[in-house]
């Protein structure tokens, strides 16, 4: 009997942190059409003509501060712990596979190893919890683009997005119980920004994304497929569980890139405005992100935590990611088994 293949995808990261593997990177990244959605000819000149040569050198100094010396990258290994840990889990009867949407391993690479192996099913798990477009629906398109080139198109599904998954909700709450979140001042859910027009353009009604009033604040039968409801209900879920009430905490987005509108409210003017009310002591979440990463050990430990001191705040401290909880693994398993 053949077996059941599965492949998870994260989104990627540099080979290492020198200019060179950092511009190769970005360059990648930056020119998928669904992260920056202009058209080519712009996408061309932002990218290759502004971004990349201004953005590589920083952000080869941020991946140097980020990279571990036996483990590199901390999102790549995390990414490589998961995936040992569910095949362990999962056993025999499916074979499992590791792929980024940017740079290596590649998702071709690894469609390859299971083709080859006469897998009678593929499973996708992008790795992040809420859909959007410059995700999910970006390595759902790359693994469509390729599979469908093959002679033979398997059996094949997707997993479009788990913001709810009970075992995951659990594991961000069992990672914040460990810092005592009534011990803080206030709390922050902080998921990963998007350009405002990617939201627009994903409301298939046309009519309610940014354009009701409170449109994405609880999710709905209109919004369900909104990263911004999604994540929304994710930290709502997070906070239930930990008998946070609403006042005590607060739902932003981080990592803000250009001078376009991105979804609001920003986690940086949060922290500003927190530290303007007195605010001394924060507890952040990053429920966008499955493993920690640059986003989550260097621009909310870091950078936040700098931001926050300069206003006036104390300390910022992040809540760590699911990385290889083995709750986490086994929400993974779950998703797989329940396909
Ligand atoms: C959680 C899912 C992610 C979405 C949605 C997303 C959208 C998005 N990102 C950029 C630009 C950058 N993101 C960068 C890093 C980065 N982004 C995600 C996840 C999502 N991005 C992760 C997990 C990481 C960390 C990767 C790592 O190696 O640790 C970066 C690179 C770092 C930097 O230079 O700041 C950029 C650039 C855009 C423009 C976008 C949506 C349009
Ligand atoms: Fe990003
Ligand atoms: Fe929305």
């Amino acid at each position: 009997m053949s077996k059941k293949g599965v492949l998870l995808i994260n989104l990627g990261t540099p080979d290492s942190p020198s200019v060179s593997d950092v511009r190769k990177y970005l360059d990648e990244f930056l020119m998928d059409p669904r992260v920056i959605d202009v058209n080519p000819v712009l996408r061309t000149f932002l990218v290759k003509g502004i971004i990349v040569p201004f953005r590589s050198p920083k952000s080869a100094k941020l991946y140097q501060h980020i990279w571990d010396d036996k483990t590199g990258s901390p999102l790549l290994h995390y990414s490589i712990l998961q995936h040992q840990q569910l095949k362990d889990e999962l056993g025999d009867e499916y074979q499992v596979e590791l792929a980024m949407r940017y740079q290596s391993p590649s998702i071709e690479s690894a469609l390859n190893r299971l083709k080859e192996a006469l897998v009678q099913s593929i499973l996708v798990i992008a790795l992040f919890p809420q859909y959007a477009s410059a995700s999910s629906g970006s390595v759902h398109e790359k693994v469509m683009d390729i599979v469908g080139n093959w002679q033979t198109i398997p059996d094949i599904s997707f997993i479009n997005s788990f913001h709810d998954n009970e075992l995951m909700i659990e594991t961000f709450a069992d990672n914040g119980r460990k810092y005592q979140p009534e011990t803080y001042d206030h709390i922050l859910f902080s998921f990963h920004g998007l350009p405002q027009r990617q939201l627009i353009k994903c409301d298939h009604t046309g009519q309610y994304c940014l354009k009701v009033n409170g449109c994405c604040d609880t999710l709905n039968d209109t919004n369900k497929l909104c990263y911004s409801a999604q994540s929304h209900h994710t930290a709502q879920l997070i906070a239930q569980k930990l008998n946070i009430p609403a006042d005590r905490y607060t739902i932003c987005f981080q990592s803000r890139l250009g001078s376009d509108p991105w979804v609001q409210p920003y986690t940086s003017e949060v922290i500003k405005k927190l530290a303007n009310e007195g605010k001394k002591r924060l507890l952040v979440f990053c429920p966008a992100f499955v493993a920690d990463c640059l986003e989550t050990v260097y621009e909310v430990s870091v950078e936040y935590h700098e931001e926050f001191i300069a206003a006036g705040g104390e300390h910022v401290q992040l809540v760590e990611s699911l990385n290889d909880s083995p709750k986490w693994i086994r929400a993974l398993k779950e998703m797989v088994l329940n396909n």
